[in-house]
């Protein structure tokens, strides 16, 4: 049995090559940016206004106030999409709106507020300093600036930022492909009605499919197999052959007889990068390799595999997509006593209370068995003790977040 450090160091040692594609703007949500994106022309793009009202030039009306106004000419207006072709002249002005060009020889604007319209003719009222409420060309970004790093998470206000310098072919990382291999004779469909006394609903499927589109990867198949060594070297082989990146196996990977995903995978040419930690849940966790597939074995326990899913198989699912983790941790404090009596690395579900501007607090779930499933649900995290370790009453601990 290794430790968990060493599982941990020998997964971050397989180096996969990381596949690239280009990405229209709707396909990139979600997505990883492969390389990064600097402004092909500078935002704003032209100079314009940031008010409805008008445009001058600030020396004609810079004394102007309410009790003395400045007079201006109306000559024309600037329209967001339909901009005026003249020239400012000295004591005219020009009416615009917000988002329209700035004519030429204006510099200044007055809100519609600060103005008393007369006809052709518009009073200032009042002026503050020369520029105002004008955005100029290039004020947030000069072409060539950087834009977005790589390995940034295309959401809506990175996307957002792409289409306004229309960068609609984008460098991202390809979603790795997951497969499911689902193993156990005992199990029935969640929706079964003619499910029997002696079997129990399969959970994992659906637990392990939404853990992977929650971390970025697409979700090619689910196999499901009884246990029985000849299916389940066939559904390996199923998935080695669609070439997914990474394999999951859930269940038949201790040590009974009716285990044989450790010995299907060696039959279907993977090699074994270890197998069993020392850790509680999940000692049984498998990984293997064949070129550039990985496959993990993860214990049928629904309580371990979705902790050997977060500890080990999101960690590879993110840097498959170029960036380090997915996942937050915190530092919080512990009003509790807690203790590590075992002889494995514990991974305690904890409940996480965040307060503003304090520490967050936790606490330790009551149930904490691998076939408990109220033991994730109802956490918000796990924290790690070695065996032995106390975690003293308002001693500070990092949790990681689900
Ligand atoms: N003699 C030993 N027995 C066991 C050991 C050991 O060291 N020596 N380790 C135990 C530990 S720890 C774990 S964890 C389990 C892991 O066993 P397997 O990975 O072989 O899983 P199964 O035996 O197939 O199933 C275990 C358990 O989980 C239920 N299960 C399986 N698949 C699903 C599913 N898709 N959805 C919901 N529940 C599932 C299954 O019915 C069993 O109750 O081994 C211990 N044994
Ligand atoms: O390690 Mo197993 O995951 O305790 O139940």
């Amino acid at each position: 049995m290794i430790s968990v450090q060493e599982a941990l160091h020998i997964l971050q040692q397989q180096v996969v090559p990381l596949r690239r594609e280009t990405a229209t703007l709707e396909q990139a949500y979600g997505c990883y940016l492969s390389e990064d994106v600097h402004a092909p022309e500078p935002a704003p793009r032209f100079t314009s206004s940031a008010m409805d009202g008008f445009t001058v030039r600030w020396g004609d009306c810079c004394a102007a106030t309410r009790e003395q106004p400045v007079t201006l000419r109306i000559i024309g207006e600037s329209q967001a999409g339909i901009p005026f072709s003249g020239l400012v002249e000295a004591g005219s002005a020009v009416r615009i709106s917000t988002g329209a060009v700035v004519p030429d020889g204006a510099d200044t604007v007055i809100r519609r507020e600060d103005t008393r319209e007369n006809g052709e003719r518009v009073e200032i009222l009042a002026l503050g300093t020369i520029g105002q409420d004008v955005r100029r060309q290039g004020e947030e970004f000069q072409a060539g600036d950087l834009l977005l790093r790589r390995g940034s998470r295309l959401g809506a206000r990175e996307l957002a930022l792409l289409a306004a310098f229309g960068i609609c072919g984008i460098p991202v990382y390809v979603h790795p492909r997951v497969s499911l291999l689902i193993t156990g004779t005992e199990l029935a469909r969640p929706e079964d009605v003619t499910i029997k006394p002696y079997q129990i609903r399969d959970s994992n499927s659906i637990m392990l499919t939404s853990a992977v589109k929650d971390v970025g990867a697409v979700l090619r198949s689910v196999i499901h197999v009884a246990d029985n060594l000849a299916d389940t070297i066939d559904g390996i082989n199923q998935a080695v052959a669609a070439d997914d990146a990474v394999i999951l196996c859930s269940g038949g990977v201790s040590v009974g007889q009716h285990d044989h995903v450790k010995e299907a995978a060696t039959a279907a040419g993977f090699s074994q990068l270890f197998w069993k930690i020392k850790q509680k849940p999940g000692k049984p966790l498998l990984a293997c390799r064949r070129g550039d597939t990985l496959l993990f074995g993860l214990p049928g326990n629904p309580v371990s595999a979705y902790m050997c899913f977060s500890n080990y198989v999101r960690p590879v699912l993110a840097a498959l997509q170029g960036t380090a983790s997915v996942a937050r941790s915190l530092t919080a404090c512990s009003p509790q006593r807690v203790v590590n009596k075992g002889k494995r690395t514990n991974f305690i579900r904890v409940t996480v209370e965040e307060r503003p501007n304090e520490l967050a607090v936790i606490r330790e779930m009551e149930r904490q068995g691998s076939h408990m499933l109220s033991s994730i649900v109802d956490a918000d995290g796990y924290i790690v003790l070695e065996p032995g370790e106390v975690l003293e009453e308002n001693g500070l601990i990092e949790v990681f977040l689900f």
